[in-house]
């Protein structure tokens, strides 16, 4: 059931702001620019809007719209939007409800991260252009939360975010189906033959049943229970499946605050503290969040201007236990999650060991204040912190000669991969393996079944030019399955290194996000195929192991041949893209964007346009 947004009813919410400090009141009732003032107004009343709306002093709230038939995940905020509107009525508020450019994880290509910051560029265009007081982001697929809320950090007007949801359980033959995670598990049994073509089609798209994203702890379940962490949506909003009712009343409940949030001048920068992140990266750790967390969380600390960096999710995450039993870290799946008591439950937890900082939320209360009472009540799918799934969950951040900084999840190292990679009793949590080398996915496809390579259970797969600009954009592909032969002998997963991305929904542990990329130069693009590599989880350090003076050899034999290759840019935003993104481990942001922070306070609203 949604929770009541945290107001005590009948007490009057605090007023900073005055009707007459709208932002809104700049367009739609200025006196003093009364021929402007004029144009602004009348082309807002041609669909029946009245005056007395657009000029007695009710805040203008925007509902940003991700849905759409090319964004499936987000689809049902169209329904969704139907509810926010009523809510933001309800508080005296006017609902402005626009489009914003689409992204669908699944279905974009050649990557969804590549239209994160393309979403957030044309958002931070609308906040800050449009008359606005204040706007609902309603987040889902994987990169629309990270984007919206990006964007609403830069503008710094009052925001809220409204997720979507996950689906409900996939299932088949009576077996929990988790969308995306079971993709992964199903290209293996491909491999081995166990199924053909049309039973993968059959049993992937049973995970799959209703509106909602995915229904693993993917990046989508991933970025809206940080969305909910870090404190930018009422609490309890992240784990209601999609098409349940409380998702419609969690929506209504999400209108009315953000009227409020408007009078109350909250505004991102309010409650994105550097305490909100830490929170947020110990949460992470707990839910067994993806490894796009820290890329997405440091973009937006980067936009509201608080420091952390990927040391920070070692150190305040690493030790946090796992807590929920979620695929791809566990077994369940959201229907399960949401009833054992969702995000909630989670923080409760947290907080009863002191894990967590005081951090004022939407509705105006700290964590500690929403989730007092809150608790678990099915202990197989939310664990208790005594008996949690995994005793240390978070991420390590990892460098050496092959980059400065790489992220691998802990929570899912199997204890088969432990055995076979960590556990030799010289050398515990180290490990050393032949380097596999790919050039991107292609390469990786065409070559991962050739016995030529070799590949045994030892070997450390390598794919490179899948960056921010090698790609481009930063492609999901690090999650390489081993060569089918291997498979089939039972070694599901073999040490991954890449500087691209991977899947929030698969369980494969990983070395993800290397910065710098191989087509900036970073040590990746050194690697040769027969390279020893020592990977040591305990020094959190990765080098190819080979001397000094070879290394410069390479180095210089790399710069003289022109640099790393990869493909011609395809459209204008790649080649835009690509002049001015940063690496991974610095959020991927647009390296100019950032210095652009709190527009709204610092430049007031824009000049006007006739
Ligand atoms: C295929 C599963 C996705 C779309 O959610 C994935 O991008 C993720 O990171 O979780």
């Amino acid at each position: 059931m949604a929770k009541a947004p945290g107001k005590t009813p009948g007490k009057k919410p605090v007023r900073r702001i005055k009707p007459e400090q709208l932002r809104s009141k700049a367009w739609f009732d200025n006196p003093a620019n009364a021929d402007m003032t004029a144009l602004y107004i009348e082309r807002t009343m041609n669909f029946g809007l009245s005056r007395e709306e657009l000029q007695s002093g009710r805040p203008i709230i925007g509902i940003a719209q991700t849905g759409s038939d090319i964004a499936p995940c987000n689809r049902h905020h169209i329904e969704l939007a139907a509810r926010v509107r009523d809510g933001i009525r309800e508080m005296g508020g006017v609902p402005f409800e626009f489009p914003i450019h689409p992204i669908q994880e699944t279905c974009k290509r050649p990557t969804a991260a590549l239209d994160r910051n393309l979403q957030y560029l044309s958002l931070v265009e609308i906040l800050y252009g449009y008359p606005l007081d204040g706007v609902v982001l309603t987040t889902g697929c994987d990169k629309t939360t990270p984007a919206q809320i990006m964007a609403a950090a830069t503008v710094d007007i009052p925001a809220i975010a409204l997720p979507g949801g996950p689906m409900l359980n996939g299932s088949f033959r009576g077996e929990r189906t988790g969308s995306g995670t079971i993709v992964w598990k199903a290209r293996q049994m491909m491999a081995a033959g166990e199924i053909d073509y049309k039973g993968f089609v059959e049993l992937v798209a049973s995970s799959a049943p209703s509106a909602g994203h995915c229904n693993t702890m993917g990046t989508a379940s991933t970025m809206n229970s940080l969305a909910e962490a870090m404190g930018m949506t009422l609490p309890g909003a992240a784990a209601i499946p999609a098409p349940y009712r409380d998702r419609y009343e969690m929506a209504y409940l999400t209108g009315k605050r953000i009227v409020e949030m408007v009078w109350e001048n909250l505004i991102p920068s309010k409650i994105l503290t550097r305490e909100a992140f830490e929170n947020t990266i110990v949460i992470n750790s707990a839910i067994g969040g993806s490894t796009n967390a820290p890329v997405h969380v440091n973009a937006i600390a980067k936009h509201i201007g608080v420091k952390l960096d990927n040391e920070d999710w070692t150190k305040i995450g690493y030790e946090i236990p796992l807590l929920v039993n979620l695929q791809p870290a566990g077994e369940y799946l959201g229907e399960d999650y949401y009833r054992a008591g969702g995000l909630p439950a989670v923080i409760a937890e947290l907080i009863e060991k002191g894990k967590l900082k005081p951090a004022i939320t939407a509705n105006g209360k700290t964590l500690e204040e929403n989730c007092k009472g809150a608790f678990s009540i099915a202990r197989e799918v939310i664990k208790s912190y005594d008996q949690p799934m995994k005793a240390q969950s978070g991420f390590l951040n990892l460098s050496g000669n092959l980059f400065d900084s790489a992220i691998m999840k802990t929570s899912v190292i199997t204890p088969e991969f432990r055995k076979r990679y960590l556990e030799n009793p010289k050398d515990p949590m180290a490990f050393e393996g032949r380097a596999i080398v790919f050039d991107g996915p292609e390469d990786y496809h065409d070559r991962i079944d050739d016995p030529a390579l070799a590949i045994d259970e030892h070997c450390i797969l390598f794919i490179r030019g899948v960056g921010p600009i090698g790609y481009p954009g930063a492609a999901e592909v690090v999650n390489m399955r081993p060569p089918d032969y291997l498979i089939k002998k039972g070694v599901t997963a073999l040490a991954c290194v890449g500087d691209g991305r991977q899947s929030g929904t698969s369980g494969s542990p990983s070395i993800l996000n290397a910065s710098p990329e191989a087509a900036t130069g970073g040590g990746l693009a050194l690697l040769k195929t027969g390279d020893k590599v020592r990977i040591d989880l305990k020094k959190r350090t990765a080098n190819i192991l080979i001397s000094d003076d070879e290394l410069a050899e390479r180095k210089s034999a790399f710069k003289a041949s022109g640099g790393y290759k990869y493909p011609k840019s395809q459209t204008p935003w790649q080649e835009i893209q690509r002049k001015i993104v940063d690496e991974l481990s610095e959020g991927m942001v647009l390296k100019p964007a950032v210095k652009y922070q709190k527009i709204h306070k610092k430049f007031g609203v824009p000049r006007d346009n006739h």
